[in-house]
């Protein structure tokens, strides 16, 4: 497959890189300056059309949670205006379009975890901004599958497990909320899936395969239950470790309000697609592994 990807330097694209090589697959990805999703629309549609993919995935995003709250216009421009520009190249190609989302669609008060066709209801800006960009995507293309993913963390990039780890470079004891649940996901897993369903939408033109679906690490956790995996994970690989001191939301302000439930339900996804992402527990072991003793560098050389 001849692969268009837009956040070239994100999480998830640089772990698509790594999978999509390995699996034989060209891989184009674009970023700033060359695609700007805040920029022209025209702009951006010439850039993806330019590069003829057989399918295009959209993983760029205004992924900022608390600094949404004070640019919310720009976080609207990269998030929905962007992406709309995105699904309209795919449209004009005929090729199918894979739209990443988040699990900060839902507010968290459900009880247990969300399926697709629950009602949205994002608490910050960049929940808004992301479901209103899964709406814009669907209205602008037909040949479209939003995966909804939680918690993203991978060898590369900003993410909890990098934070977590440099944290715990300086401090015995770190303050983790421990009631706010989801699933954390690795970014590699992720890549799998992708490449899972862009196949599967290249060889099949059913329409129950198309629409929004949940893609997350199998099995669900607090941040404090997250944090403490880290560590274990960590200190086995003779990492930099803390103690967990399990604290509430109120305890740890901050400008965004997060749901205190986003667990997701990826049956739909492993019924139409067959793909069921690994549980987090080992994902996170394995990343955690890499960044603390990669092969052949110095450990922890990665964390900083
Ligand atoms: N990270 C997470 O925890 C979660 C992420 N998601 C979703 O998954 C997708 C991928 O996330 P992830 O890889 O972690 O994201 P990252 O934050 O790692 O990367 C985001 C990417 O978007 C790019 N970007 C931001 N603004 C623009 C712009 N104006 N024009 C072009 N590119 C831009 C960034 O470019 P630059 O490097 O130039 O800043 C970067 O490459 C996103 O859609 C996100 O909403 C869903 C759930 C959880
Ligand atoms: C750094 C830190 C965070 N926390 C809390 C704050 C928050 O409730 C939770 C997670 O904090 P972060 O700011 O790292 O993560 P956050 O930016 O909320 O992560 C989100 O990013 C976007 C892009 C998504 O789409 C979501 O799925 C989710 O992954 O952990 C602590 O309790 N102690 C700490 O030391």
């Amino acid at each position: 497959m001849r692969i268009v990807a837009t956040g070239r330097d994100g999480q998830v694209v640089t772990s698509l890189r790594e999978r999509a090589e390995a699996a034989g697959h060209e891989l184009i990805a674009l970023g700033r300056p060359e695609l700007d999703l805040a920029g022209n629309s025209a702009a951006i549609i010439r850039a993806i059309v330019e590069a003829r993919p057989d399918v295009v995935i959209s993983a760029a995003a205004y992924t900022a949670v608390d600094k949404a709250e004070s640019e919310p216009a720009l976080a609207r421009a990269v998030n929905v205006q962007g992406p709309t520009a995105v699904a309209e190249a795919a449209r004009l190609l005929d090729v199918p379009l894979l739209h990443l989302s988040t699990d900060y669609v839902f507010d968290g008060t459900k009880p247990s975890p969300y399926c697709e066709s629950d009602p949205t209801n994002p608490a910050g800006v960049y929940g808004q901004t992301k479901r209103d960009g899964e709406e814009a995507v669907l209205s602008a293309h037909d040949n479209v599958a939003i995966l909804r993913t939680a918690w993203v963390y991978s060898p590369f990039g900003s993410n909890f497990v990098r934070t977590m780890l440099r944290l715990a470079a300086d401090r015995e004891e770190v303050g983790v909320v421990a009631d706010q649940f989801g699933n954390p996901t690795s970014a590699l897993d992720i890549a799998d899936g992708l490449l899972a369903v862009a196949h599967n939408l290249r060889a099949s033109a059913n329409p129950a395969m198309r629409g929004i679906f949940h893609m997350a690490g199998c099995g669900s956790a607090s941040w404090a239950d997250f944090a403490t995996a880290i560590f274990e994970a960590s200190a086995s690989a003779r990492g930099p470790t803390a103690r967990v001191r399990p604290i509430e939301t109120k305890d740890y302000p901050t400008p965004a309000r997060r749901p205190s439930n986003s667990q997701l339900d990826c049956t739909k996804l492993d019924r139409l697609h067959g793909v069921r992402l690994p549980d987090w527990r080992g994902s996170t072991e394995g990343v955690v592994i890499r960044l603390v003793a990669p092969a052949g560098q110095t450990q922890g050389s990665l964390i900083r």
